[in-house]
């Protein structure tokens, strides 16, 4: 499934590192600016221990968890929208991508440069904002120009673009992202939205970068939290650098006995995938066969004709019927024989809303 999150901030802040640490890649995150120029992508396998727990009770050949995909981009610098530092093209990369992590770089040390040389979260969150929202006032000029001429002959969705551009500009104009107007906006509106290709409009969390001890007491955290909250965005903390440490360990053993020397219950990584996979508002379901128990992504708010063609397409096309348990009931009943028993397997037709968890097998026909 094509779902993926760009990590986007300043050039040297930690990105590559994370991305190394997300994927088990080896690209260079040296400490220098613009160690990165062309975008990297990996795909990450989604925690979640409900697998495990779905494979003891159905004991099948092979387990195989979700994934989603993380693209490592360039840093920004101001004036990126006006090509500097390559910024049109690294601008061009985050077009590419269905939503945005935002690494913020929250930990002193005086040998990672910073390009600004100071740490400061709020202005370099504004730096960033700005670039995207800068590209975006652009964009959306040309598009204004291209539409009114349309619109000039009366055509009703060139005079609706005309009228959310010229609101999108006004808003870029004060400073202001895109996704600040999206839950003011129908759906009508929103599929307008869709089509002019804005950065502003991508979802965003913000990636706190912190030292090893910066979880804790650390302003430039609190900083972050306070602007995220601003936007109603999530942050998560992370020490990118323990992450990647953490990644190279071989053994499951290891890792935890190394978390738990820091202190920590949790790799950092575990909470950003699952912040990014929350961030794109996608959800997963099971299929639990004897040869292999998989978890699938949709979106929330997939029908079940919808999440039946992540597996294939003709799962969608010749859908008949769909055979569901929800994972608490599977997890009670021990599995499909229990719980149809007690009542709790059902038959849902094409207009049915899968669930989180739900435990799912298509009938369909071609
Ligand atoms: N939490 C941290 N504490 C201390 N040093 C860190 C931390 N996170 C990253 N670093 C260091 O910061 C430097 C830059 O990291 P990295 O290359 O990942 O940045 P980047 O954002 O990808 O940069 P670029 O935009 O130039 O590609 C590296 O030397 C890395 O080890
Ligand atoms: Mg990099």
């Amino acid at each position: 499934m094509g779902f993926n999150c760009g990590i986007v901030g300043l050039p040297n802040v930690g990105k590559s590192t994370l991305f190394n640490a997300l994927t088990r890649a080896a690209i260079a995150a040296e400490n220098f600016p613009f160690c990165t120029i062309e975008p990297n992508s990996g795909v990450v396998a989604m925690p979640d221990p409900r697998l495990n727990a779905l494979a003891a009770i159905v004991k099948p050949e092979r387990v195989i968890p979700t994934s989603m995909e993380f693209v490592d981009i360039a840093g920004l610098v101001a004036g990126a929208s006006k090509g500097e530092g390559l910024g049109n093209k690294f601008l061009a990369n985050i077009r590419e991508t269905d939503a945005i992590a935002h690494v913020v770089r929250c930990f002193d040390d005086e040998n990672v440069i910073h390009v600004s040389a100071t740490v400061d979260p709020q202005r370099d969150i504004e730096v960033i904002d700005l670039e995207l929202i800068l590209a975006d006032l652009e964009s959306c000029e040309k598009q204004l120009q291209r539409v009114t001429r349309n619109a000039k002959g009366g055509d009703k969705e060139a005079l609706a673009q005309k009228a959310l551009l010229e609101q999108l500009c006004a808003l870029f104009a004060e400073g202001k992202p895109a996704r600040l107007l999206l839950d003011k906006l129908d759906s009508e509106h929103k599929r307008l939205l869709d089509g002019f290709h804005l950065l502003t409009s991508k979802p965003v969390m913000y990636i706190a970068n912190v030292a090893e001890d910066g979880f804790d007491n650390n302003p430039h955290l609190e900083q972050v939290c306070r602007i995220a909250a601003e936007q109603n965005a999530v942050v998560v903390p992370v020490c990118n650098k323990i992450e990647a440490e953490i990644a190279e360990l071989d053994s499951a053993e290891e890792k935890s006995l190394f978390l738990e020397s820091l202190g920590l219950e949790e790799a950092g990584l575990d909470r950003v995938i699952r912040a990014g996979y929350r961030l794109l508002n996608l959800q997963t379901y099971f299929t639990a066969g004897v040869k292999e128990v998989r978890a699938w992504t949709v979106k929330v708010g997939a029908t079940a004709p919808q999440a039946a063609a992540v597996i294939h397409t003709d799962f969608e096309k010749g859908f008949i019927r769909a055979e569901v348990v929800g994972y608490d009931d599977f997890i009670r009943y021990k599995g499909e024989n229990g719980a149809k028993e007690a009542g709790k397997w059902r038959l849902e037709g094409k207009d049915y809303i899968v669930k989180d968890g739900d435990v799912m097998h298509f009938r369909f026909n071609v």
